[in-house]
């Protein structure tokens, strides 16, 4: 059965990058994966002095807000690279958290899409006919978990052998 997520108070928010689950990236501490995302929209743009503000920003919400003003120049590479900037914050906040990433192993291999009504390229959009680049992003790094664990656990038998 599919499993569909959103809102971090609904069912699995805790798949939602606006979770409260802080990440380390580079030395630098992030309070959610939005704040990481957002902020690496302007690395090396001109507008690259928004970083420290969404870096600060109180909430996810504010700091998405502050990404997504339309009068600000992205990095001129964004398109390309924003997948991989997500795959990166999202595996590191699954590496970090064991509640959350049991509950991410847990899902065993349903689908995982994220149900946002508007937005068609990391949801499913509200016609279910989005790329869910999230919801993908988040089956790969529970594969990649999975293999992980169990070449530990080959390890550690063979090491006791
Ligand atoms: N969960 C969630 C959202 N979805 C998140 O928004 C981000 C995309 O931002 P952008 O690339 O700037 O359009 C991405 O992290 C996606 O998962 N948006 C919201 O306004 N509220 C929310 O609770």
């Amino acid at each position: 059965m599919t499993i569909y997520f959103y809102k971090v108070w609904q069912p699995y928010g805790c798949f939602s990058n606006f979770s409260p689950h802080g990440i380390q990236i580079q030395g630098t501490y992030w309070s959610t994966v939005e704040h990481y995302y957002q902020a690496q929209k302007f690395v090396g743009s001109v507008d690259a002095v928004i970083i420290p503000a969404i870096h600060a920003a109180p909430t996810p919400e504010e700091a998405a807000a502050l990404g997504r003003c339309s009068t600000r120049q992205l990095r001129p590479d964004w398109q390309v690279a924003k997948t991989q900037v997500m795959r990166e914050a999202v595996l590191k906040k699954f590496l970090t958290h064991a509640d959350i990433r049991e509950i991410l192993l847990n899902t065993g291999n349903e689908i995982l899409v994220e149900n946002s009504p508007t937005d068609y390229f990391w949801g499913c959009g509200a016609k279910i006919t989005g790329q869910n680049h999230l919801g993908k992003i988040l089956m790969s790094v529970r594969e990649e978990i999975r293999q992980s664990l169990l070449l530990s656990v080959i390890t550690a038998d063979c090491a006791s052998e």
